[in-house]
């Protein structure tokens, strides 16, 4: 990897609910950007000169070519058209107007990339290889999510609930991270695999208190719990 090329070396997860996306150039690849931006809740602006055939009707779309107020009031913007000269100007606005640049075509002469993910409700798994390989960073993600079992995401949810519970207790309870981990692993994980309802209920009021049963912590199991 030469020196010049980014590695991208802070991973965060953003929440974009309400905030503006501005996408330049709708082929698929600005597309994707375009979908995984709206599944994020962000308010999406998608600009090309020709509008593509599955244009959702969910987002601000402007027929034109990229003109730089397009970014005013933007949190990040993605360059991906198919013009080396136009997604380097997207990322020189976007330094000047101070938005994070996501560029496609040129990795290095921006902020971000995207990684390869895969989500069980909340539960999300990020695959970033820095940029170097974008096909790997997909393959290793399904090798990841193969190893995934069903139930950890509504394991996830449970864990969630009773944290949020205990947290709010007057007594602000403590709670050991030993615990929780042994906890989840060798007694909520089995019992979610036998898919016991009435057992999964009684394991959570002995371990956490009454008050920690699964109607009280609000959390849907899936259908087919006995
Ligand atoms: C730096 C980054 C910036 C960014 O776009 O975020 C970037 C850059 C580039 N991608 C290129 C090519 C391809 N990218 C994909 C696919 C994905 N690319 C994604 C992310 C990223 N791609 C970021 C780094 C992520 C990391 O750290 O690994 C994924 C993971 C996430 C997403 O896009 O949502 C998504 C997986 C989708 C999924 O399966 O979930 C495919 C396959 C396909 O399209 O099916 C190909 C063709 C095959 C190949 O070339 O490998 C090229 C060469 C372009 C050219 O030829 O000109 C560049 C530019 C360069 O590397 O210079
Ligand atoms: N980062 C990634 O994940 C990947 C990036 N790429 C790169 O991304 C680029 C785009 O890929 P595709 O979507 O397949 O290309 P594409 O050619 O299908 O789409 C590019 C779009 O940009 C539009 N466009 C051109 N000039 C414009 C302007 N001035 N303003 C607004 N829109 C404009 C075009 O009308 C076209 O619809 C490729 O050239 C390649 O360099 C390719 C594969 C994956």
């Amino acid at each position: 990897m030469s020196e010049a090329r980014a590695s991208f070396g802070y991973p965060i997860f953003l929440d974009l609910q309400g905030r503006l996306a501005v996408v330049v150039g709708a082929g698929p690849v600005g597309l994707r950007k375009v979908d995984g931006l709206l599944q994020a809740g962000a308010q999406v602006r998608l600009i090309d000169p020709q509008e593509p055939v599955s244009c959702m009707d969910n987002l601000e779309f402007l027929a034109r070519e990229f003109e730089e107020s397009d970014l005013q009031g933007a949190t990040l913007v993605f360059a991906c058209t198919d013009k080396k000269n136009i997604n380097a100007q997207v990322a020189d606005a976007a330094r000047r107007q101070s938005v994070f640049c996501c560029r496609a075509d040129l990795p290095e002469d921006g902020d971000f990339a995207l990684p390869a993910l895969f989500r069980q409700g909340a539960l999300t798994v990020a695959v970033s290889t820095g940029g170097g390989s974008p096909t790997l960073a997909a393959e290793m993600r399904d090798r990841l999510q193969r190893h995934v079992p069903d139930c950890w995401g509504v394991s996830l949810d449970l864990m969630a609930a009773v944290r949020r519970k205990w947290l709010t207790l007057p007594n602000g309870a403590q709670y050991n991270q030993q615990v929780l981990r042994r906890f989840w692993a060798e007694q909520l994980l089995p019992q979610l695999e036998q898919k016991n309802r009435n057992k999964i209920n009684q394991l959570l009021i002995e371990t956490f208190g009454k008050e920690f049963s699964l109607e009280q912590l609000q959390v849907q199991l899936p259908e087919g719990m006995s």
